[in-house]
């Protein structure tokens, strides 16, 4: 079964010409939501839809630009449209993205303390597939960000890769393609300088070609026009441009 995706964005963490690195999933009848950063709201509103129009969330790790939005998702979703919505979310992520990010946002005395308050929350453990609607599977795969910050990477339907923010992983991308038959690679791709905390584009260019082949850059900064004609055989995803998976 083919899957639809949407990005909101596919902007690095500042830029200023994309949206932040958020996606719209769809099966026949179902939309996730995959990262909520500070611009969803409004690039959802580009696209003329709101956060009643997605059945759930499933978060990859907390920075601004992937759970920032958040907040607002959560009030619309309980003052607005009276609903929760599912949030899937790493079990080592349920306490920090409460007490730590959203907390001092959203605690209300008597209404609202804790996250199960404003989401109906499935925790997902790392390396287990997940049915998250008839058409959507999802399976958490740890891959290194920060140091000592938990950031979880997507094994969607068994056949598409979606990396949260990470450094290179050549080991983890050649056993997903050659032991795992993954189909398409969504990778996020810095640009510029030393990769440090992201994956670069020299990184990416020095895969297989087996590899390259299946592989779509996202998480990019605002200078990508200059890196047009210069990825090899990988595409830059554009932001709202709907594509069948
Ligand atoms: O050690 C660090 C920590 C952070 N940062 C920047 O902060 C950003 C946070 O969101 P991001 O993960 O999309 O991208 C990150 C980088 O741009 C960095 O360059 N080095
Ligand atoms: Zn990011
Ligand atoms: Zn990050």
């Amino acid at each position: 079964m083919t899957l639809k995706l949407q990005m909101l964005g596919t902007g690095s963490a500042f830029a200023k010409n994309y949206y932040n690195n958020n996606a719209l999933i769809q099966d026949e009848n179902f939309t996730l939501l995959i990262d909520c950063g500070v611009t969803a709201p409004l690039a959802l509103h580009q696209l003329d839809k709101t956060f009643n129009d997605v059945n759930a969330l499933l978060i990859t790790h907390i920075h601004a630009d992937h759970v920032g939005g958040m907040e607002e998702l959560a009030f619309m979703m309980k003052m607005k449209f009276n609903r929760k919505l599912p949030l899937y979310i790493a079990e080592a992520l349920v306490e920090p993205i409460w007490e730590h990010t959203l907390k001092g946002g959203l605690y209300q005395q008597g209404h609202i303390s804790s996250l199960q308050d404003v989401f109906d929350v499935y925790p997902l453990k790392p390396g287990v597939k997940t049915d998250i609607s008839p058409g959507i599977s999802v399976e958490l795969i740890p891959t290194q960000h920060i140091p000592g910050k938990d950031s979880y990477s997507l094994y969607l339907n068994d056949r598409i890769f979606y990396s949260a923010d990470m450094v290179f992983d050549p080991q983890l991308l050649n056993e997903l393609v050659n032991e795992r038959d993954c189909e398409v690679i969504l990778h996020e791709c810095q640009l510029q300088g030393p990769g440090e905390v992201h994956t670069t584009l020299d990184e990416l260019l020095s895969l297989p070609e087996n590899i390259q082949e299946r592989t779509y850059l996202m998480h990019y900064s605002d200078d990508v026009e200059a890196f047009i004609g210069k990825t090899g055989i990988m595409e830059f995803v554009e932001q709202q441009r709907v594509y069948e998976l």
